[in-house]
């Protein structure tokens, strides 16, 4: 039977800039995945403005296979709440009826109800509904139109059966697929023909480049920014560190000249205390604090511990010391300037760690954002559900968003955007035509391999992107695609966790660091030579990077890999230090043994996991 398309559109500016936030739109995916068995989704979030708006009803108006859109959001009475002003407009004819179903079943809820300007009617042969933006509110009107929607679309015609899934047909009395009409099978149209051979060639026209020419070429076409090594080398102190003598330690501070012996202790003197004038007899001291001012009139301090204690005043002070060490000029004193002068180099070199960075800047009093490349995540995949929301048949978690943003937090980059979207050419069109309007780079994952659904490459070629490969010969990530249009640059990894997770690392880190300006060398992950312990492991036809637990015995390197490798299994990632470069079989060498040494990347700092 043929699938229908629901079209859910989330209309509220906080969604659109924050998509995490929208509630409603997941959960209207949801009720109709799990109230109609061959249905398809697509999805998109705007902000409240009429005219996009407008332009993306109408465009999912224009398409035959979308017959149902629900907006959620924007029919209040806000100043921006503009939803039904938008769709009024596009309506052939109007549903009052249906309007009034929703309104009676709401206004049973809540007398709030009446508070909805919501419309619905017909524009084509697509059937427009306008839900409130509250959760609770979209899962009361789906109740209202559920049951009826299956007729309504059978009546606005091309005889389209929505097949409403209940309990009992779900028990297996499901009408049976002659009663409905069976569709004009269409043939898979795979969008990677070569060219190369006839109509019944189905390989990839992508040729499979290795590794190392994939990063050379993307690290050739990114161009590299020198705002943050310019931002670096030109920043002078505006302070001297430290700006007064500092004690080196907790003691006491004299005159040099005086010799060691009895001395009067006249004052006490704290870390942020003022400098202390007082002139100093060469038979007194103060006692300083670490960190304190050092009085004008004294040129060292010594330490605590190289002194005994005589007396002590009425009040408990110490009054006298017997300072058991010569004390020499300059002793445990950092002069003015001594770590860092005014109008230094704030950076000796250039640092791209934020923690160095917004630490060294603070230290002379400053605080300015970092300048990082802008990075936009995007899933895609019909079949993801958002972490927190509940389990459909069929459906799966997205792993992917939250694994990539937490990739690129973890080594100093942020993502500005972060979007989920169904494998809908439209949506994936319009979402890749806007979204580098606001970002230079997208982390896309899924989408990219042999499917008729996978739309990605499709979508870059026509919306003018050079498609620099759409293959690379390594696994995880054979269908890796890197794609570029001036200085915007669009990274597709595979949709499989572990793949995405291996070509993040391999590729799209580098990009960032070498787009931030990092020195060439530092730009992938670091290289360690390791020592196999696992015998026996079957290589693969292509060049295979590996998830491998590190062991240090007497200083040198063993790797462990874990456990099952499929790059389905995100736990492989578990306990995963390094990488482990391991080369494609070939005749002579169709496996890897135990002792034998290989190359491996290094995932995380702290990448030894056991000592023995
Ligand atoms: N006929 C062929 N099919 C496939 C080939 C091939 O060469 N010929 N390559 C396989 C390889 S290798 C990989 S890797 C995958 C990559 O496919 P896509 O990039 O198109 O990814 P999807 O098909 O969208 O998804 C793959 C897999 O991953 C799951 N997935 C996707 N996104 C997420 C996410 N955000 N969180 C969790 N899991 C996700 C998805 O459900 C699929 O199971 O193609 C092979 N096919
Ligand atoms: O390349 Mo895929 O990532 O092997 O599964
Ligand atoms: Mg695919």
């Amino acid at each position: 039977m043929e699938s229908i398309t629901f079209g859910v559109l989330t209309i509220s500016d906080t969604c659109y800039h924050e998509p995490a936030k929208d509630r409603s739109g997941p959960r209207l995916m949801a009720l109709i995945a799990e109230s109609f068995d061959n249905s398809q989704v697509i999805a998109a979030v705007l902000p409240d403005e009429r005219d996009l708006i407008q332009r993306e009803l109408r465009k999912w108006i224009d398409r035959d296979d979308v017959r149902v859109i629900i907006t959620t959001g924007g029919t209040g009475f806000a100043p921006r709440d503009v939803t039904p002003e938008a769709t009024k407009p596009l309506l052939d004819k109007d549903c009052n009826q249906l309007t009034l179903a929703i309104a009676l079943t709401s206004l049973k809820k809540t007398k709030f109800a009446a508070l909805s300007r919501g419309v619905c009617g017909i524009a084509g042969n697509t059937l427009v509904l306008n839900f409130p933006g509250s959760e609770k509110a979209v899962v009361e009107c789906f109740e209202a139109v559920r049951e009826l929607l299956p007729h309504a679309l059978h009546l606005i015609g091309n005889n389209v059966a929505l097949v409403a899934r209940t309990h009992a047909e779900v028990q297996g009395t499901a009408q049976s697929e002659a009663a409905v009409p069976s569709p004009v099978k269409r043939d898979h149209v795979c969008p990677h023909k070569t060219g190369a051979g006839d109509d019944i060639d189905r390989n990839s026209p992508f040729p499979m480049v290795p590794v190392h020419q994939a990063l050379d070429t993307i690290l050739s076409v990114v161009q590299r920014s020198n705002a943050s090594k310019q931002q670096m080398d030109q920043l002078r102190s505006p302070v001297n560190i430290p700006p007064f003598r500092a004690s080196i330690k907790d003691g006491y501070a004299m005159k040099s000249t005086g010799f060691s012996g009895t001395k009067r202790v006249v004052d006490c003197i704290a870390a942020g205390d003022k400098v202390n004038e007082h002139p100093l007899q060469e038979d007194e001291c103060f006692k300083i604090n670490t960190g304190a001012p050092v009085p004008t009139h004294a040129d060292c301090v010594v330490q605590v511990e190289d002194t005994r204690l005589l007396q002590r005043d009425k009040y408990g002070e110490e009054s006298l010391v017997d300072i058991l060490v010569e004390p020499k000029a300059g002793l445990d004193i950092r002069p003015i300037g001594h770590d860092m002068r005014k109008g230094d180099k704030v950076f000796p070199a250039a640092d791209y760690s934020p923690v160095v960075y917004k630490s060294l800047l603070a230290s002379v009093g400053l605080q300015q954002q970092q300048r990082k490349p802008k990075v936009g995540i995007i899933s895609t995949g019909s079949e993801l559900l958002a972490p927190h929301q509940p389990a459909v048949a069929g459906k799966i978690y997205d792993s992917n968003t939250t694994m990539l943003e937490e990739l690129l937090l973890y080594f100093g980059f942020d993502c500005t955007q972060k979007l989920v979207l169904g494998d809908d050419l439209a949506t994936i069109r319009s979402t890749l035509s806007t979204l580098f309007d606001t970002v230079d780079f997208v982390i896309c994952s899924g989408g990219v391999s042999m499917g008729d659904k996978d739309y990605i490459k499709p979508v870059l070629e026509e919306l003018k992107f050079e498609l620099h490969f759409g293959r690379v010969n390594m696994k995880p990530g054979k269908p890796m695609t890197f794609a570029s249009r001036g200085n915007k640059y669009f990274f597709g990894l595979p949709g499989n966790p572990v793949s995405a997770f291996v070509t993040f690392h391999l590729f799209a880190l580098p990009a960032l660091r070498w787009a931030d300006g990092w020195e060439r060398v530092k730009c992938p992950l670091p290289i360690i030579n390791i020592s196999l312990l696992n015998d026996a492991i079957d290589l693969d036809s292509r060049p295979e990077y590996m998830r491998a637990s590190v062991t240090s015995i007497n200083g040198k390197l063993y790797a462990r890999i874990n456990g099952n490798q499929i790059s389905s299994r995100l736990q492989s990632i578990v306990g995963a230090d390094v990488l482990i470069h391991l080369p494609g079989r070939t005749a002579e060498k169709p496996q890897a043994h135990a002792g034998e040494t290989y190359k491996a990347s290094v995932l995380r700092y702290d990448f030894i996991s056991h000592y023995e």
